[in-house]
């Protein structure tokens, strides 16, 4: 049959219903990947997601990706990762869609107004831990393809699907896979999609990088238990105390990172990619307001867009061992472990940064002549990923954006990390486009995370138009 836009487009509408009752049986799952104790409710999660699209017809595999290792040592399986795939005409270009169905943490008591694992719908949005990141973007890249079948129509693309257990964690295992199916389940992928970022205000956006990240613990430790403070306060190094002092030795409060060598990596920012960050739809005032602050660290649009996606920072996570409840224990605690990252953006590499980090983190434990212990390691070191703006695949993206939003979309960065991106570029050579469905103020890792309707059945017919243009892209840059 011709390609109908209208008649999917009508399904989609029609079908709207059904799909939002699909998320909230996702959602209801604690798919939790940085918690072990949730790994049983993980796996279920990869199963019902192997399910459906062994349920649409797909050839569909769940690929033992080995074990994790835990910081004592001991070895649980990682969670499969769901391949699956829809035509193998050798006439036709071939999709590959990436996405993850684990979630961040989240907990009611966290600050939610709703159950986060409750798809819960207020005013056109349904709230629910990974609404957005990313279970509905993997549900309406699922629900474009049903859409075609239901309608008999032919598929424009041969379809397959990579979706994982991991991203949350730094995508653990995945890379080690890419490299094994290389030459069997990518040999005749053409290109990959990505769906797992947001808008950057309600105009539609089209994602051309992301930044990396390397993500540290810094132990220290020092007495053999946790000590009285007024009892042994004065007569000890305390662990924290040097904790946070070289802490604040990796960052200042004007943004400067001080870590020697990480600024000097940064490639230059060029005249061209300002004049596209003015003309960007952003506005600095509603970003602020929705935050809650006072005052951002840049007062131009340029300057903070190019702090949000193309600059490296740091950012100081947790101290694990720390006394954090409600009470005033006076405690010194014995061994304490910071988490902080360092988000990476060209031409960084996570290999130097880490030695960088170590050398410069016990150079300054060095200076406080402490007897206490240091250990730095570098848990995730996930790079960079930038595409070329001119790609026709991107051309493909606007015009799909076009016909379904009616608007130009805006051409942004991402600040967050999709760690496996870059492996595919390197690894697979394919090229990639990342087609974000989120809205602007999604909340992702944070309380109260929504998907709004509108996005989720809109951003279904998005990808709908998207098989369709994507069809016609050559398959060489010219
Ligand atoms: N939706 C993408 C996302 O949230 N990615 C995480 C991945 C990550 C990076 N370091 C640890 N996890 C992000 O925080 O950017
Ligand atoms: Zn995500
Ligand atoms: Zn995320």
């Amino acid at each position: 049959d011709p390609f109908q836009l209208d008649a999917l487009i009508q399904y989609v509408d029609s079908h709207q219903d059904e799909y939002v009752e699909t998320l909230r049986d996702w959602v209801a799952v604690e798919s939790d990947s940085s918690d072990v104790l949730k790994r049983a409710e993980l796996e279920h999660m990869m199963d019902i997601t192997a399910e459906k699209l062994r349920k649409m017809g797909g050839k569909v595999e769940l690929v033992d990706i080995g074990d994790q290792e835990l910081s004592d040592g001991t070895k649980i399986p990682l969670p499969k990762v769901v391949t699956a795939q829809f035509g193998s005409d050798s006439s036709k270009r071939t999709v590959c869609i990436y996405g993850h169905v684990d979630v961040q943490p989240a907990k009611k008591e966290d600050g939610w107004a709703t159950d986060p694992y409750n798809l819960t719908e207020i005013n056109g949005n349904l709230y629910g831990r990974g609404a957005s990141d990313n279970k509905a973007p993997v549900l309406a890249w699922i629900h474009a393809v049903e859409a075609y079948q239901a309608l008999n129509m032919e598929l424009p693309v041969n379809v397959k699907y990579i979706l994982e257990g991991m991203e949350e964690t730094g995508s653990n295992g995945l890379d080690a896979m890419i490299s094994q199916h290389n030459h069997t389940f990518f040999s005749d992928v053409d290109y990959i999609i990505i769906s797992d970022c947001g808008w950057l205000s309600r105009k539609p956006a089209l994602t051309y990088g992301t930044r990396g990240n390397c993500y540290f613990l810094a132990e220290v430790e020092g007495p053999k238990q946790d000590l009285h403070s007024g009892v042994f306060g004065g007569t000890v190094f305390e662990p924290m105390t040097d904790l946070i002092g070289i802490l604040d030795t990796l960052i200042d409060s004007s943004g400067k990172i001080l870590i020697p060598g990480i600024n000097e990596a940064v490639a230059a920012l060029t005249e061209e990619e300002m004049k596209l960050y003015e003309g960007i739809e952003f506005d600095l005032e509603s970003y602020q307001r929705k935050i809650g602050v006072d005052r951002l660290m840049y007062s131009s649009k340029a300057d903070l867009l190019a702090h949000r996606w193309r600059y490296p920072t740091v950012s100081i996570h947790g101290i694990e061992g720390a006394f954090s409840a409600p009470g005033t224990k006076t405690v010194i605690p014995a061994k304490v472990i910071a988490k902080f990252s360092i988000r990476q953006v060209p031409d960084m590499d996570p290999l130097l940064v880490e030695k960088q980090v170590s050398d410069h983190l016990n150079a300054e434990f060095a200076k406080r002549n402490s007897p206490n212990k240091l250990k730095v390691t570098m848990v995730i070191g996930a790079k960079p990923w930038v595409a070329d703006l001119k790609d026709s695949l991107y051309e493909a993206g606007k015009r799909a954006v076009k016909t379904v939003l009616g608007a130009d979309p805006d051409m942004i960065r991402e600040g967050g990390t999709i760690p496996i991106a870059r492996t595919f570029q390197d690894v697979t050579g394919k090229r990639i486009i990342m087609l974000p469905i989120g809205g602007f103020d999604d909340g992702l890792h944070s309380q109260n995370e929504k998907m709004s309707r509108y996005n989720y059945i809109e951003g279904t017919k998005l990808f709908v138009a998207y098989l369709h243009e994507v069809a016609q892209v050559w398959k060489v840059v010219i």
